[in-house]
């Protein structure tokens, strides 16, 4: 089987790769990101018009993360991905700095879609911000340290091994196996 990864970024596509035996193909897709600040919510929703969009043969998923900061309020959660394009992650580093409290998790739904029964596998990892530090992975993970290391300072394999993508594909992937 082949599974449409409907998705703008390449990090999580890897990510996808590196976990799911199916072929991963990445669909460029732009489906619109409600506004909610429930992840399987907004990955649900673009999941569906995803699929009723393009083409409707191959299921579809589509995965929706966050960064959640304790002292922010769980700021900028859902609104992750617009953060990162407006504040950017060195200034989002800069918000917490002052704190005391560094706490923060990474959380990810991933949906999958074939025409039928919405499913939502979720997963999420935590960890605390810090100055940046590595250049692997994506997105805020040169700010978010879990047992001593930055997520862009782990390999994909390591990265995936702990993180909240990869807690979510691998109940995806359980799931796929007996289904
Ligand atoms: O350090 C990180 N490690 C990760 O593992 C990770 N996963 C997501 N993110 C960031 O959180 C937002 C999600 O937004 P998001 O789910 O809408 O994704 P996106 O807009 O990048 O792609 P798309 O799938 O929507 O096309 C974006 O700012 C991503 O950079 C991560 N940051
Ligand atoms: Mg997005």
């Amino acid at each position: 089987m082949t599974i449409r990864f409907v998705t703008s970024n390449e990090g999580k596509v890897r990510e996808a790769r590196e976990y799911l035996t199916d072929d991963v193909e990445q669909i460029d897709y732009d489906y619109t990101e409600i506004q909610s600040d429930d992840l399987a919510e907004i990955a649900v929703a673009g999941a569906k018009e995803a699929f009723e969009e393009t083409g409707r043969d191959d299921p579809v998923l589509v995965d929706d993360a966050g960064l959640f900061v304790d002292a922010l309020g769980g700021f900028p959660g859902p609104y992750s991905s617009y953060a990162e394009d407006t504040v950017g992650v060195e200034r989002v580093w800069n918000l917490v700095e002052q704190e005391e409290n560094r706490r923060a998790k990474f959380r990810c739904v991933v949906a999958y879609y074939d025409g039928d029964e919405a499913r939502t596998f979720e997963g999420a990892v935590p960890g605390r911000i810090v100055a940046p530090r590595g250049d692997g992975g994506f997105g805020y993970d040169p700010i978010f340290e879990h047992e001593g290391a930055t997520m862009a300072e782990m390999s994909t394999e390591r990265k995936n091994a702990v993180s909240h993508r990869g807690r979510a594909l691998a109940k995806f992937a359980d799931w796929l196996a007996e289904n």
